[in-house]
């Protein structure tokens, strides 16, 4: 799996020179530049050169540069692939391209043979994707995954909850499927921007589940996402504790160490210390 931190992924659309702009000094792990359901038809070949241009030129820091395009199913599709092939070839800076609505790993091929010089994401967004999770996170290719929960909402018919319900079946496959095969998978957007509380809710929903971090929309949505995927101190306290516990009963002949009145085994200890290496790898990021 991914060191880097993905807590707060952060579309912008390839067409708004101006949020471009803004990102290089936003809180963002990573940044998503989309071509995609942000950008309308008649900005899309204007978007596809300024975001060749902007990710040549631009310097984002640390952020990972994830590119969006249209699907090969699109008449925009080929001509996006091409031309950030071409602009990778030219020196632009691209961690990996995001293809959207993938129904199977056939997808990726299609995109892989026309991109070699980038990584692939999927976005987990149709019916037929989260049936064929499993596959599309074994893709070789593959990196990372992003559920896209407003299309998934559409295909499934199914309204918003603040818990999620009719989500979890989609998060779940998804998240199993990353999981089993190392890959990093980030949740899907919050549409109500201003609304906090409920952001704060739904990332500490999806932090429970095990997702890596949240795609978000704007910059007011960093510093919750931020905070709630990132280890807390009490979190970082319980881990120092329970590798020295073990490490003591470890030394006394033991298997087993108690801390805080529950058990602490081998597989405890490698949760704690990725949580440290996690801390460690956010730390590194803020420089
Ligand atoms: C949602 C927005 C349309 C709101 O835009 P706006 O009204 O302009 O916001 P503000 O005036 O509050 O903006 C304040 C400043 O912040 C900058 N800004 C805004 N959004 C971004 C951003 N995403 N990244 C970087 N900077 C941003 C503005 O430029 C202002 O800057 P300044 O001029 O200095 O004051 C808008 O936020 C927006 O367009 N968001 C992105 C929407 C998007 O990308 N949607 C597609 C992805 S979601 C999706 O597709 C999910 C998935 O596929 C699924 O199926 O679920
Ligand atoms: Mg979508």
């Amino acid at each position: 799996m991914s060191s880097r931190p993905y807590r707060s992924v952060l579309y912008i659309p390839g067409s708004k020179e101006r949020a471009l702009e803004k990102a290089m000094g936003l809180a963002a792990d990573a940044i998503i530049f989309d071509l995609e359901d942000a950008v309308s038809p008649e900005e899309k070949p204007a978007a596809r050169a300024l975001l060749a241009r902007v990710l040549t030129d631009w310097d984002f820091g640390p952020r990972a540069r994830i590119v969006r395009i249209n699907g090969f199913d699109t008449e925009w599709g080929r001509a996006d692939a091409d031309a950030i092939s071409t602009a990778i070839a030219g020196g632009a800076k691209v961690d990996a391209v995001l293809i959207p609505k993938v129904n199977s790993a056939a997808d990726l091929d299609a995109v892989a043979e026309r991109v070699p010089g980038a990584d692939l994401w999927a976005m987990m967004e149709t019916a037929l994707g989260m049936l064929n999770a499993a596959e599309i996170a074994a893709h070789p290719r593959l990196k990372g995954m992003v559920m896209g929960t407003n299309d998934l909402a559409k295909e499934l018919g199914s309204r918003f909850r603040t818990d999620r319900l009719a989500m979890q079946a989609g998060l779940g496959l998804c998240l199993l499927a990353a999981r089993a095969h190392g890959k990093v998978i980030v949740d899907g957007v919050y549409n109500a921007f201003k609304d906090e509380e409920g952001l704060r809710a739904e990332c500490e929903q999806g932090r429970d589940m095990g997702f890596d971090g949240k795609t978000l929309i704007h910059p007011a949505q960093l510093d919750i996402a931020n905070a709630a995927f990132a280890p807390s101190p009490a979190e970082l306290d319980l881990a120092h504790r329970q590798i020295a516990a073990y490490a003591e009963a470890k030394a006394a002949g033991q298997g087993v160490a108690v801390v805080d009145g529950k058990i602490v085994e081998n597989l405890h200890i490698v949760t704690a210390n990725a949580l440290i290496a996690k801390a460690q790898a956010i730390a590194a990021l803020a420089g």
